[in-house]
């Protein structure tokens, strides 16, 4: 396993060796102070818009799994908040523990939530994806934490999707999903300027961070924690634990709360 992962050979505390830039200036995640949050009256409200029929498929790519999103217009977009112009969906993806206790990869004061989903979305000033994903404002990811309440029945059409695709590499068509259905009531937010979480770490995302989480349950985490790292024919490993923990704020304007 030579490729960056999440083991003791492979994991955070060891990407800086491949990435250098994962000692960083502005390094993602990070532990959100919540009274030391600026207030911005600057800032604006969230404006999110999902065509369901934009979904195209789910992957499970060796870290996490995620759901792609057909991104050749302006039909699934993030616009307001914290980012002049447009953001276009690209895919999203959770991250999370071995158990509930740990999982997410943004704390507040702290905690730590079981699981964090990430919206993934990019600057459109950019002709594409890949060609935003360097750039200091290419991507902006809105992160939304999963708490341990009761069963969310908006995951489940994304985790029955799971058993067909256990190992690395497997995918399948995903199609006709709203998105808004898993977004928290209150769009309220903390933002900073961070970067990716997972190599190649590039410093190019706006954070956006919801304060309410959605719900989920035991049984639920555990169809996430059914995954598979490995390829098909592997020896097993569960895919557990694909989160990085906190990094320094390194000068970083502590979150700025919204208006
Ligand atoms: N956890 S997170 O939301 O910060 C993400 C990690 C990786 C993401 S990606 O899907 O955009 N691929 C990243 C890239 C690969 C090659 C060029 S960029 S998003
Ligand atoms: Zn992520």
């Amino acid at each position: 396993s030579h490729g960056w992962g999440y083991g003791a050979s492979n994991g955070p505390d060891r990407w800086a060796e491949d990435y250098p830039i994962a000692n960083g200036p502005r390094q993602s995640p990070i532990n959100i102070v919540s009274k030391e949050a600026q207030y911005d009256p600057s800032l604006k409200r969230l404006k999110l818009q999902y065509d369901p029929s934009n979904a195209k498929g789910i992957l499970n790519n060796g870290h996490s799994f995620q759901v792609d999103f057909v991104d050749d217009t302006d039909s699934s977009t993030l616009t307001g908040g914290p980012i002049s112009g447009t953001y276009r969906l690209k895919q999203f993806h959770f991250h999370w523990g071995a158990s509930d206790e740990r999982g997410s990869e943004h704390t507040v004061n702290g905690v730590r939530f079981p699981c964090e989903l990430h919206l993934v979305h990019w600057n459109t000033k950019y002709p594409s994806f890949g060609e935003a994903a360097d750039k200091p404002d290419g991507l902006a990811v809105i992160g939304i934490f999963l708490k341990i309440v009761a069963a969310n029945p908006r995951l489940q059409k994304v985790l029955d999707a799971l058993d067909s695709i256990k190992t690395k590499g497997k995918q399948t068509t995903f199609s006709n999903f709203d998105v808004k259905t898993l977004l928290p009531s209150s769009l309220d937010y903390w933002t900073y300027d961070g970067s990716l979480t997972t190599p190649p770490l590039l410093e190019s995302v706006t954070w956006i961070v919801l304060r309410e989480p959605i719900s989920v349950s035991p049984a639920q985490m555990a169809k996430f924690r059914s995954l598979l790292f490995n390829g098909e024919g592997e020896a097993a490993c569960c895919m557990v634990d694909n989160f990085r923990p906190p990094q320094l704020l390194k000068g970083r304007k502590n979150c700025t709360l919204p208006v």
